[in-house]
């Protein structure tokens, strides 16, 4: 069995191919877009909600069958054809040349499985049952969903400013560490409920009274 390890990758601007068309290639796709990466998708037909996407430009739809070369420039591959011979020519070619890819109808040939995501602005949270069960990966992703609440968005974008100033402001390392260990404590992610966060209202006189008080403490 394999045991995968869980990275995020930053797509944005990375050339991604996607082979085939159908339901799983707009899942594919719509995950791709959302990083900002730029997709080129060859298939001779494309299932309704992907071919919106090529007429307005989204994707770069090369509309024909998989041949050899198609990989040629690609950063990520996904293999998703209804057809398993095409499938593993693409990952065979990709594998080749070194790129990294994933096969719908075969985890086990290519490089990478992707998990059922859940996002909250700056926070994701991916699920993988390692292949066993796709349907399962996406129902606790729907259960963690619930439990997760709203309130994770704008926490993490304070935590997000806070941590960017302490980190330009804070210079001594000790220091430094217990201001952001405290800034990420579940307390403080507590106290952040009750406020009504605008990042404007987080003046340098704010951030550095918070800074002073925690420094202290
Ligand atoms: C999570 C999600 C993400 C995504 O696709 O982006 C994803 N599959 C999703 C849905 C889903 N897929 C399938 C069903 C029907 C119910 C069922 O089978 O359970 C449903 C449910 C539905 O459609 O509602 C059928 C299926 N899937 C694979 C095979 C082939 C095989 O198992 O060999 C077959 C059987 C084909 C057949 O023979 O019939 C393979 C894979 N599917 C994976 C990911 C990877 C493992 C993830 C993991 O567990 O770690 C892996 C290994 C490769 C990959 O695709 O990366 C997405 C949920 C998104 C969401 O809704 O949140
Ligand atoms: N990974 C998953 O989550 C998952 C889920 C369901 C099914 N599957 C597997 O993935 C495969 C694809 O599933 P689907 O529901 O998207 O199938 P689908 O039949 O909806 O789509 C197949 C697509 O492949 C295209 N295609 C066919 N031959 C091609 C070729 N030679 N070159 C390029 N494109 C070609 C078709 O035009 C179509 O757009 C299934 O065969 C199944 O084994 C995977």
């Amino acid at each position: 069995m394999a045991v995968y390890l869980p990275i995020m990758l930053d797509c944005r601007g990375r050339r991604c191919l996607v082979v085939g068309g159908g339901a799983v290639a707009v899942r594919k796709i719509r995950s791709l877009l959302e990083a900002q990466a730029l997709v080129t998708v060859v298939s001779p037909a494309l299932a309704p909600g992907l071919e919106e996407l090529a007429a307005a430009g989204a994707v770069d739809w090369r509309r024909r069958a998989f041949a050899p070369g198609d990989t040629a420039g690609a950063w990520l591959v996904f293999a998703a054809t209804g057809d398993r011979e095409v499938n593993a020519a693409a990952v065979r070619e990709a594998k080749a040349a070194g790129i990294p890819v994933s096969a719908a109808d075969d985890p086990e040939a290519g490089d990478f499985i992707s998990p059922a995501v859940v996002r909250r602005g700056r926070l994701t949270v991916a699920v993988s049952t390692s292949g066993a069960g796709p349907g399962a990966a996406a129902g606790i992703a729907a259960a963690l969903e619930d439990f997760l609440g709203e309130g994770y968005e704008p926490y993490l974008d304070w935590l997000h400013r806070m941590r960017s100033e302490i980190k330009r402001r804070e210079p001594r390392p000790e220091i430094r560490r217990k201001l952001l260990r405290k800034l990420a404590s579940p307390e403080e992610f507590e106290a952040f409920q009750g406020r009504d966060w605008m990042a404007e209202e987080w003046s340098p006189e704010r951030i550095e009274a918070w800074m002073t008080e925690n420094r202290e403490e």
